[in-house]
């Protein structure tokens, strides 16, 4: 593999990512910084220079002839003005932290919101293939890496250049080309070991934090399902799984601490070569008088003030080499590092554009441009073929007609295609062939943000975020008031049971729903989809926790509705699908039945021996049962 060259692309990719995050107070800011670095450096660089002239004064009053004479006041004026420029220098350096501060906060907030918001508008398909806690962990690790670098950036990098440029400056205007070349020279040596360790830096950076994201991950494992986890009686297996990933991160920061010890030891080496080569130089100037007193002191001062700035460089560059390592994870997950050839869009202009407040982005898929039809729509799928890989197709030759507002089972073994077909109808994962129509709008051309804006969808899993039924209730639909969250929870069976816990609608639900019983999260779930009124609605095993009277409620609920929408509702449970006007059935991925439920049952085919399976033929599910103790 190419290393460096894809080193200099992540570096390419890490500055495009960061320019996109820039904004105007960004830039504001990050300059005022730069400003204040900028001037402290030259200060820095020429408070030297009054001590030489200093130097100079005090050697003509004891008599050496090596320079015109003065008075006492200029003397005065010489140490006055060395320290105001040391002072100065150190003021403005103590500055620094009020604009750079600024800058690297709302730079760090704009690159998190915008790589969440890119996370996010991935396709699913890429989303579900990443390891728990990755994204998260992708994005802490970016941040932290935007603020190694911002504070290198203005902490070391450009005060220590406009130093070095202001030494050799003055350095030039001494006439001393040997010794500027010498100084010159040495700083090229220093940097150029800086930058020939830098790729193997980044390199175990990023060991450092991909082993890192596996840490995360085992932890998400180990802590997310602590249920399941002790019913199991697998805390030792968790523990070994985080054991080993521990293992990993520890190996891969010993390399990064080597490396930092090798880079050091050259480091040093180098100084010393640099510091001998320089004094050599000096002091012969001094002995054949090509130097002045003032000028050796001066050249010895450049480089007692030059080690301490030049380390910082060092330090600065492998950390920010440290930072692209770091920074790599998100511009992979994102597909904008150098094995891709995307990029991040453009720069954000404003704080709107920035964080939080910014719309998801559209996903893939062609330009968007279709209205979502007005009233509860049909659905037509025609020779649709999709899978997850696309070699292993997971519906094939799909051919369905959903009627405008009905209620439409659909039913399967496990692993034949349920939850992929109502992935594909809400567009979150898009078919390998064939059409998906609503009305006679294709699916393809729509917003996908209009059709999930009009949609309401209840997974398997649902998302219950840690505040009040009410704020989960209306949290894909922000503009809901209270009496649309209690219509919303009392068509999903659940407005009574809240009016029976102390705190109503207040209640908290706790993280990820936990206090909540499962019945209970599921009808919040429904309650959140039905609260955006919608005109597609989309069940995926969404009242497996119901009662079959709440469930049939719902339901019922849904068909009487003054304004009906078409609702798709997977389920296990057949008793589930008795009002369902028309069930489909698949079976490995195709359809093999469709019709209502009566005309299957009397069919006998796949339908009606899952209705036998699950012992509900002609109620002898009930009649003649034996209990056993
Ligand atoms: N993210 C994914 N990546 C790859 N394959 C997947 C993914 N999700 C599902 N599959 C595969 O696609 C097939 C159909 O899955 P799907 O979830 O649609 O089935 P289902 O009928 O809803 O199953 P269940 O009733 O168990 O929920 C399965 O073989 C499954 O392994």
């Amino acid at each position: 593999m190419d290393r460096p060259k894809s080193g200099q692309h992540d570096l390419q990719a890490t500055l495009r990512l960061l320019h996109s995050c820039t904004d105007g107070v960004v830039r504001t800011h990050l300059l005022l910084a730069l400003v204040l670095v900028a001037a402290g450096g030259l200060l820095a660089g020429l408070a030297p220079l009054a001590l030489k002239v200093l130097i100079d004064e005090v050697s003509i009053a004891q008599g050496a002839p090596v320079s015109p004479a003065s008075d006492s006041r200029s003397v005065l004026l010489l140490v006055g003005g060395y320290i105001a420029a040391l002072a100065g220098a150190r003021l403005l350096s103590a500055l620094r932290p009020l604009p750079a501060g600024v800058a690297e906060q709302r730079l760090c907030a704009n690159l998190t919101g915008r790589g969440f918001d890119r996370l996010l508008g991935l396709p699913l398909t890429s989303q579900l293939k990443q390891p728990p806690g990755a994204a998260v962990h992708a994005l802490d690790q970016a941040a932290a890496g935007c603020r190694i670098l911002m504070a290198h950036l203005t902490g070391s990098m450009v005060p220590v250049a406009v130093e070095l440029c202001t030494m050799v400056g003055v350095l030039i205007q001494i006439g001393q080309p040997e010794i500027v070349a010498a100084f010159g020279g040495c700083t090229l040596a220093y940097l150029s070991l800086q930058a020939a360790a830098a790729p193997r830096t980044a390199g175990r950076a990023r060991a450092i934090a991909e082993s890192s994201q596996a840490v995360r991950g085992a932890m998400t494992e180990g802590l997310s399902h602590p249920e399941n986890v002790i019913g199991l009686g697998a805390e030792h297996a968790v523990r070994r799984r985080l054991d080993m990933t521990l293992g990993r991160l520890e190996r891969c920061w010993r390399a990064l601490q080597s490396e930092h010890a090798r880079l050091g030891i050259a480091n040093a080496t180098c100084i010393a070569v640099c510091a001998t080569v320089l004094q050599a130089l000096a002091l012969r100037g001094l002995e054949i008088r090509s130097i002045t007193s003032g000028d050796f002191v001066l050249i010895n001062v450049y480089l007692l003030q030059i080690l301490r700035p030049l380390e910082s460089v060092g330090l600065a560059m492998r950390d920010m080499a440290q930072a692209l390592g770091f920074m790599r994870p998100l511009l992979q997950m994102t597909g904008t590092d150098s094995a891709s050839g995307t990029t991040w869009p453009g720069q954000l202009t404003s704080r709107a554009s920035g964080t939080g407040s910014s719309a998801s982005p559209e996903p893939s898929g062609s330009p968007a441009s279709a209205a979502m039809p007005p009233t509860a729509p049909a659905i037509h799928l025609r020779g649709v073929r999709f899978g997850y890989d696309a070699s292993r197709p997971v519906l094939t030759n799909i051919d369905l007609d959903i009627r405008p507002g009905s209620l439409t089972g659909v039913v399967g073994a496990s692993g034949s295609g349920k939850s992929s077909l109502v992935r594909l109808v809400l567009r979150l994962v898009e078919p390998q062939a064939g059409d998906l129509l609503l009305d006679d709008v294709p699916l393809a051309a729509m917003s996908p943000h209009q059709l999930r804006s009009t949609t309401g969808v209840v997974f398997q899993d649902s998302l219950l975020i840690d505040d009040t039924i009410a704020a989960n209730i209306a949290l894909g639909c922000p503009g809901a008031t209270r009496s649309d969250i209690e219509t919303a929870a009392r068509r999903s069976q659940l407005h009574r049971r809240i009016c029976s816990m102390p705190e109503g609608y207040e209640t908290r639900v706790g993280d990820r729903g936990t206090l909540l019983s499962g019945g209970e999260r599921q009808r919040l779930a429904i309650a959140r989809a039905l609260v955006r009124r919608p005109r597609l609605l989309l069940l995926d095993e969404a009242t497996s926790m119901l009662d079959t009277v709440a469930e049939a409620a719902l339901l019922q609920d849904l068909l009487d509705a003054e304004t009906p929408c078409t609702t798709i509702l997977v389920a296990h449970r057949l008793s589930s699908l008795r009002l369902a006007q028309r069930i489909v059935v698949l079976e490995g991925g195709c359809v093999v039945e469709f019709d209502d439920h009566a005309s299957l049952l009397a069919r006998g085919g796949v339908y009606a021996r899952l209705w036998e399976a699950q012992g509900l033929s002609d109620g002898s599910h009930c009649a003649g049962r034996r209990f056993h103790g």
